[in-house]
């Protein structure tokens, strides 16, 4: 068999921590299989990883400094500024002489679609890359039917107040936790406008590489939701579950800010099982001050040693003499390194806004979970851990009782630290790992033939 010489792949995140972390640990399997993986990003972004063998390329994103970064603001970027500056340098490498300087694939991120566009334009391969589990995939992709069967309306807003089946016997969700109806009626509508066109550029690709576990993705045929029949007969794109990412590869410094390690030493001075870990990623903002404050006093009243990652902005507004009073019962620290935190044994419990990076790393440290979803995909996240797997649950809010309440439902539930195990074995043990990577090959080589 003849393989192409051209050995560059592009890969293009959605410029957001936990888009950008799987993204270089996928650059990172591809040089191992030696590939020339270059990372694309806005310049508005840092990227402090120096991984020898991926470079990280910043375009110009024509966002001015002190403008917000918001989501809309990403996205005008996105659409409008940088596509010319990443078709140039596509093809700088293009033309440059030698065959294998040349481009054998861009892989997308599926929020950062607008580079489909430019690889399609120039008629080089693009695979796509979806970072979250592929049931909110599947729930994007059922957008046509739940418009159809009068689920949703044309601009997206839930007709109906029951729970919506994401597939046939998997969890549910409350119709107001569909992924796009994030913020006020006019930012709902824009996010949905951004998921149809986002699906639209999905399903023209080749490949779909998840960064999910291989039996998470069984494919239901006549998938009912609401009572609605999807045809799920179209194969586009191939769907290749890869991940969990952070379970087959390590690499430092992926961190867009900096870790505060002083939380290790900490942590060694407390009690096994006793702390509580909070984090809601990089995602504070929705939570608003009035939260914020609201967990600030439960955690004191509570008495229990807490570590919570909580941004310089947001411990302004915490009370008068907060930091003070708490700081011999917990510590407040702007980044974490997240992962050994969740891994120590003085660690346990895990208050998290159910990101998927930070789901999957608190499954791959046996943590078990109070569950506080934002926005977005964090909904489906939850469904899942409190419904399906049982490893965790969800909170409504943050006063004293909740917190109690919560505490008490998982650390005394002797049954979730084993059924943690068995999740842990399901989707990283050695068989299923295997079978992620084996998907991975069966790409690599696709793409080279
Ligand atoms: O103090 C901290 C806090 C977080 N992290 C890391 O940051 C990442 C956070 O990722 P994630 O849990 O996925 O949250 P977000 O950064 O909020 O990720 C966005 O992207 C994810 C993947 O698409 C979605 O699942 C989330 O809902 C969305 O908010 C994880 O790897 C954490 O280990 C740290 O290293 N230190």
């Amino acid at each position: 068999m003849k393989f192409r010489k051209k050995s560059k792949v592009l890969l293009v995140p959605y410029p957001a921590q936990g888009h950008v972390t799987p993204m270089l640990k996928l650059a990172s399997l591809l040089l191992n299989h030696g590939l020339n993986p270059i990372v694309i990003t806005p310049n508005f972004i840092q990227i402090n990883s120096k991984e020898d063998g991926i470079s990280i390329i910043s375009i110009p994103d024509g966002l001015e400094d002190g403008t917000p970064r918001d989501f809309f603001a990403i996205e005008n970027a996105m659409e409008n500024y940088m596509p010319y500056h990443f078709e140039k340098l596509v093809q700088e490498y293009e033309f440059s002489g030698k065959e294998e300087d040349g481009v054998v694939c861009v892989i997308v991120d599926l929020l950062a679609s607008w580079a489909v566009k430019v690889a399609n334009k120039l008629g080089i391969q693009v695979a796509g890359f979806w970072p979250a589990m592929l049931a909110t995939y599947r729930l994007f992709d059922s957008i046509p039917d739940m418009l159809t069967n009068g689920i949703i309306s044309e601009t997206g807003c839930p007709l109906h107040n029951g729970p919506i089946s994401i597939s046939l016997g998997q969890p549910t969700l409350r119709s107001d936790n569909l992924p796009w109806l994030i913020g006020n009626t006019t930012a709902r509508i824009s996010r949905f406008k951004f998921w149809t066109k986002t699906m639209e550029r999905s399903r023209t690709l080749k490949w779909l590489l998840v960064n999910t576990f291989p039996d998470e993705c069984h494919k239901v045929r006549n998938t009912t939701i609401l009572n609605t029949k999807i045809d799920q007969s179209q194969d586009c794109p191939q769907i290749l579950p890869i991940g969990p990412l952070n379970t087959h590869v390590t690499i430092k410094n992926v961190s867009l800010w900096e870790e505060d390690s002083s939380c290790l030493d900490w942590l060694d001075k407390q009690v096994v099982n006793s702390v509580l870990y909070i984090s809601f990623g990089s995602w504070v903002s929705p939570i608003g001050e009035a939260k914020v404050n609201d967990l600030a006093f439960a955690l004191e009243l509570l008495k229990r040693p807490f570590i919570w990652v909580l941004g310089p902005t947001w411990r302004e507004g915490l009370p008068k003499g907060y930091l003070e009073r708490i700081s011999k019962q917990g510590k407040i620290v702007s980044w974490a390194p997240q992962i050994d935190v969740l891994q120590h044994e003085t660690v346990g419990c895990y208050l998290t806004h159910c990101g998927w990076n930070s789901t999957v790393e608190a499954i791959q440290s046996k943590k078990r979970l109070l569950c506080y979803p934002i926005a977005g995909d964090q909904f489906v996240n939850c469904a899942y851990i409190v419904q399906k797997w049982r490893i965790g649950v969800r909170m409504d809010g943050f006063g004293l009782k909740d917190l109690e309440e919560g505490l008490k439902r998982v650390m005394e539930d002797d049954e979730m630290s084993e059924r943690i195990g068995r999740l842990n074995e399901m989707t990283m043990g050695k068989v299923v790992s295997s079978r992620a990577m084996a998907n991975l090959t069966t790409f690599i080589c696709d793409i080279r033939i």
